[in-house]
């Protein structure tokens, strides 16, 4: 519903939200995952350099991450440092754009592509403090155009780079997935090759005045295959649950965040884990990611 982007777009730009007034569809209701400000303990996600999966120490660190966490940091991943600033950039500045000029990609109602807030389902809903650019960035033919920014004017060959950069990664990732399962090197290549499906997903969480009442986003698994995630250079908020407790996901500028999604998970019998992950607000900076969705075909 594109017009719940507005309260948010207030937070940032037009009428300024105070603690006293935020509407109650942003407060989380307790959870058998816990409250919102559970202060977490920093059990770091397991960090993988992909530039040396050739060894067989780092295949068996991929192997662990992905059985018991279902993610890690990615680094030695050959995305230059400056690139990545560039991606995370393109978005900044498409959503510090007026609103009239975002309602130019707005999604439309029962659509899953565009710019918006939480597609709201429920009036018991609770919504996460975010607005999201989502656009499909593969197969070349499914890219619809007219959802596209034109403004940042590099937006749209920014983010075309990039989709091929993240393609290139992700099949050193499923190929040596693959071995660290002691399964035939292309089991998982050929199900996301020429027919997977690419969404990248921009997600803007403005600063928010009741940090310790409001998600980012609300406990969720990805339903994708894979997602890989670049994370704010310097905000953190991602948050992994894993044992029965909240780990917070350090922001490491020059490192991608792979976790797999539920289709993932359902493909190796559940031996590869699709985690429960949420993002908290931050009550003086906003935060930025860009999530890759890949799905298998
Ligand atoms: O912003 C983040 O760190 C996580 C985003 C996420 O979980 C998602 O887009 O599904
Ligand atoms: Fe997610």
């Amino acid at each position: 519903m594109a017009g719940l982007v507005l309260p948010l777009e207030g937070a940032s730009h037009e009428v300024p939200i105070h603690r006293d007034n935020l509407p109650e569809q942003f407060f989380v209701k307790e959870s058998a995952f816990g409250s919102v400000d559970s202060s977490p303990p920093l059990i770091p996600i397991p960090v993988i350099d992909l530039s040396l999966l050739s060894s067989e120490s780092e295949l068996e660190k991929l192997r662990s991450a992905l059985t018991s966490w279902g993610c890690f940091q990615a680094i030695g991943h050959g995305i230059s440092s400056s690139f990545l600033d560039k991606v995370r950039e393109v978005g900044k500045e498409f959503f510090s754009l007026p609103l009239e000029e975002k309602q130019k990609c707005f999604r439309a109602a029962r659509d899953g592509e565009g710019f918006g807030s939480d597609v709201v389902v429920s009036k018991e809903q609770v919504l996460g403090w975010c607005n999201r650019l989502n656009l499909m960035v593969f197969p070349e033919d499914g890219r619809r155009l007219n959802l596209w920014p034109e403004n940042p004017n590099d937006f749209g060959e920014t983010l075309i780079e990039y989709t091929k950069k993240i393609r290139s990664v992700m099949d050193v990732v499923f190929e040596a997935t693959a071995r660290s399962l002691k399964l035939e090197e292309d089991v998982f290549l050929k199900h996301f090759g020429e027919k997977t499906a690419m969404v990248a997903r921009f997600n803007f969480y403005p600063p928010c005045p009741r940090t310790d009442k409001v998600l980012g986003l609300k406990p969720h698994s990805d339903k994708s295959g894979v997602t890989v995630l670049l994370q704010d250079k310097e905000v953190e908020g991602l948050q992994v649950f894993k044992d029965n407790q909240w780990s917070r996901v350090p922001t490491i500028p020059h490192a991608l965040v792979v976790n797999l999604g539920d289709q993932m998970e359902i493909m190796t019998n559940g031996v590869m884990k699709s985690p429960l992950h949420r993002v908290t607000t931050n009550a003086e900076k906003m935060r930025v990611s860009v999530a890759m969705l890949i799905e298998p075909s």
